[in-house]
């Protein structure tokens, strides 16, 4: 459902972000992207939502090609690709069920969501959003009075009251503890297979990719160098996409909450299992 063809990236400053690249991602699965700093993760991501214009090649969501020099068709595909950030991104002053509630701002006219007036479908599919991800209750505080997980959990709401097809995430937990980023990525991996969406994923922690994943895209140098199933994603697989050995911090996000394999229909591995499975070199 997502298919990149021949997909080139060069920057406006000549720099290339993106080289060759060659991916199909079907329907309803969870990909995460790996891969060092600088590698082209977030250009690969930003490719699909056109945010990055690719400049080769050919991009299609949906069987709806992805024409960075449209505007009218990135609107349509973009209305149902949406975007989780590392930094919540969410509007702080105003209240956490009006942030969700932009999520519909793409199928809202532009002075109804100016003004904040909504019907009230799309207010009682926000509640519902925020129930999903077990913060309704938070609905009339103001985004910057909730802690960093909960404005991960309000940006995901937000994207769910959009009804995306395709969630990209870039990097959605990175700034959050570890027993907070296992928990949110909980909750998106629930409503993923719940829903049936296609998730893209920008991960630092190795750990965090091989528990909520279920294929592992390696990246370096604008180039997709590894592209398996969560399984064969060993240590040493991912030592030859970094090209040097895996520190503790690259595997780790660690203090997985004891109930992680408590979501009906979710087998994930642990970080324990994932040791079994592919015994750490070095
Ligand atoms: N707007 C830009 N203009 C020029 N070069 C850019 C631009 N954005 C990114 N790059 C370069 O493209 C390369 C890939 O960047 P990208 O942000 O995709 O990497 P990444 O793997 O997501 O890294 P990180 O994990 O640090 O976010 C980097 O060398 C970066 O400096």
């Amino acid at each position: 459902m997502i298919t990149f063809s021949n997909v080139d990236v060069v920057y406006p400053n000549g720099f290339k972000g993106l080289s060759g690249v060659n991916l199909e991602i079907a329907k309803g699965e969870f990909v995460a992207i790996v891969g060092l700093s600088g590698a082209g993760k977030s250009t690969l991501i930003r490719t699909v939502n056109g945010l990055v214009p690719y400049t080769e090649g050919s991009l299609t969501v949906n069987g709806s090609l992805v024409d960075p020099r449209s505007k009218t068709k990135l609107r349509r595909v973009r209305s149902k690709v949406g975007m989780i950030f590392q930094s919540f991104n969410l509007v702080n002053r105003v209240s956490v069920l009006n942030n969700v509630l932009l999520g519909r701002s793409s199928m809202t006219s532009t002075l109804r969501s100016l003004l904040g007036w909504y019907r009230e479908e799309e207010k009682e599919l926000a509640f519902e959003c925020l129930e999903r991800v077990g913060i309704v209750d938070k609905a009339y505080n103001r985004a910057s009075a909730l802690s960093g997980g909960q404005q991960q959990r309000v940006a995901i709401a937000r994207v769910l009251a959009q009804q995306p097809e395709v969630i990209l995430a870039d990097e959605p937990v990175a700034s959050l503890d570890p027993p907070t980023a296992h928990k949110v990525m909980r909750d998106l991996r629930r409503i993923q297979q719940e829903d049936g969406i296609t998730c893209v994923v920008n991960m630092h922690h190795l750990d965090l990719a091989r528990a909520y994943a279920d294929r592992v895209i390696g990246m370096r140098g604008g180039e997709v160098v590894f592209d398996g199933p969560v399984a064969e994603a060993t240590d040493a697989v991912i030592e030859t996409v970094y090209q040097r050995s895996l520190t503790a911090e690259d595997v780790a996000a660690t203090d997985v909450p004891v109930n992680l394999n408590d979501i009906a229909g979710v087998e994930v591995l642990t970080p324990d299992a994932a040791d079994e499975a592919a015994p750490r070199s070095a």
